[in-house]
C-alpha cells in the first residue's frame, strides 16, 4: 500500500517514514518546493504522482505564538491548504486523513475532550486548523480527522527537545503547570496513522470508521509534569537535567493564548477503530534515550 503524506522534515512525516517498511506500507513524502500549501495551485498534479492508495495530510503552520502576527499565512496554509488536498484526494478517489489539534477547543470543559463538544479556539493557529476542518469535511472527499494534541519525537522542534536544551545551561526551568493535555509520541501517532489508513482503504463504505476521532497518548500531563519525566528520563541516562519550577500560565506570556484543559478522550478509536496509544510517560523515556544514544552525536 502505497501512502502519500504531506510534508518533508515534520515529526509526523519523519516518524512514518520509520515506521514503513515494518508495517509494510511505502510512504512517499510530498513537500516543498513541489507542493507548497501557501500556493495550492498544482496540489493534485504533485499528488498524483506519488500513486497514492491513501493520503496523509501532515503539512501546516504549526508555530503557534508566530501565527498571532501573522494570521493569515497560517490560515491559507492550514485552511485553505488542506482544502486543496482535500479536493485532490476526491479527484484522485482515495481516503484522506487529516491531522489536526486540541488547540480547535477552548480547553473550559471540566472533563476530557470528545469529537462531539463544541470547538472554540483560543489562537490563531487554533482557528486555522478549525478552517482546514471545515474545508475537509465540505471537500465531499472520503476524510478523516484525527486530532492529535502535545506530539514530541527525535525529529524536528517540539517541547521535549526544548526541554533538554535548557538543560544544558540551566539548573531550573520555570513551566507551566496549569494547563494539562496529553502528551504524544509521533512514533506511537504514525503507527495509529497507517494502521487506520490500511483499515480505511480495506474497508470503503464502513462509515463508522470515518469521521472525527482523538488520537493522542494515553494519561494526562501538565507541560510541568511532561518536563520532569523528561528531565528524570535524561538524569536516568546520564544526560542533561534541571528542577522545575511549577509556574502559572499568567507567569509565563506568551503571545497565543492556550487551552488550560487540552486533553483528549480517545474512546471512540478505541471503540471503533480498536486502537489505543500507549501511557505517555513510557513514550516519552523512549524518545529521551533516543535523543541521548551516542549515534545521534
Ligand atoms: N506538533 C504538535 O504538537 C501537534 C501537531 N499537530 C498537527 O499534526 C500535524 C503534523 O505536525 P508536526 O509533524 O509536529 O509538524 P512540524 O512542525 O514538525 O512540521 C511541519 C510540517 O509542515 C510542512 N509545511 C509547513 N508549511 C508548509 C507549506 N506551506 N507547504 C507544504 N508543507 C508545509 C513542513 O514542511 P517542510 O518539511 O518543508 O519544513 C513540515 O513537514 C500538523 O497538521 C499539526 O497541525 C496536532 C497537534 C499537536
Ligand atoms: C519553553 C517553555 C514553554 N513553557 C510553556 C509555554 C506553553 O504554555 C507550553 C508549551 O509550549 P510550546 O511552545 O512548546 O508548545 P506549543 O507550541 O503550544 O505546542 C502546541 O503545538 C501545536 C502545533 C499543537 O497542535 C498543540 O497540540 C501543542 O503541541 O509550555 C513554559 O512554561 N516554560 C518554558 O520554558
Ligand atoms: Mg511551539
Amino acid at each position: 500500500m502505497r501512502i502519500a503524506v504531506t510534508g518533508r522534515t515534520g515529526q509526523v512525516v519523519q516518524s512514518l517514514l520509520a515506521r514503513a517498511q515494518a508495517a509494510g506500507v511505502t510512504v512517499i513524502p510530498v513537500g516543498r518546493p513541489e507542493l507548497d500549501l501557501a500556493q495550492p495551485n498544482g496540489v493534485e498534479q504533485v499528488l498524483a504522482a506519488a500513486k497514492p492508495d491513501c493520503i496523509i495530510n501532515a503539512a501546516a503552520y504549526t508555530a503557534v505564538d508566530r501565527a498571532e502576527t501573522e494570521p493569515e499565512l497560517a490560515l491559507r496554509i492550514n485552511g485553505a491548504g488542506a482544502g486543496a488536498v482535500a479536493v485532490a484526494a476526491v479527484a484522485l478517489g482515495v481516503p484522506l486523513i487529516q491531522i489536526s489539534t486540541d488547540y480547535v477547543f477552548d480547553g473550559m470543559a471540566p472533563h476530557p475532550w470528545r469529537e462531539s463538544d463544541a470547538t472554540a479556539p483560543l489562537s490563531a493557529y487554533g482557528r486555522s486548523k478549525l478552517a482546514g476542518e471545515d474545508a475537509v469535511m465540505a471537500s465531499g472527499a472520503d476524510w478523516t480527522i484525527l486530532r492529535t494534541a502535545w506530539v514530541y519525537s527525535p525529529y524536528g522542534a517540539n517541547f521535549v527537545k526544548t526541554m533538554l536544551r535548557l538543560a544544558e545551561t540551566r539548573a531550573e526551568v520555570g513551566v507551566v503547570s496549569d494547563q494539562l493535555g496529553s502528551p504524544t509520541s509521533a512514533s506511537d501517532l504514525a503507527e495509529t496513522i497507517i494502521a487506520m489508513a490500511k483499515t480505511l482503504v480495506a474497508r470503503p463504505k464502513d462509515a463508522t470508521l470515518r469521521g472525527v476521532f482523538h488520537a493522542a497518548g494515553t494519561g494526562e500531563a501538565s507541560w510541568a509534569d511532561l518536563a520532569e519525566t523528561v528531565f528524570a528520563a535524561s538524569a536516568a541516562l546520564g544526560g542533561p537535567s534541571a528542577r522545575v519550577r511549577r509556574i502559572a500560565t499568567i507567569d509565563y506570556p506568551t503571545p497565543a493564548r492556550r487551552p488550560s484543559n487540552s486533553r483528549l478522550d480517545c474512546s471512540l478509536l478505541a471503540a471503533r477503530h480498536g486502537l489505543c496509544l500507549p501511557p505517555w510517560q513510557g513514550s516519552v523515556q523512549s524518545c529521551v534515550a533516543t535523543l541521548l544514544a551516542p549515534s545521534r552525536s
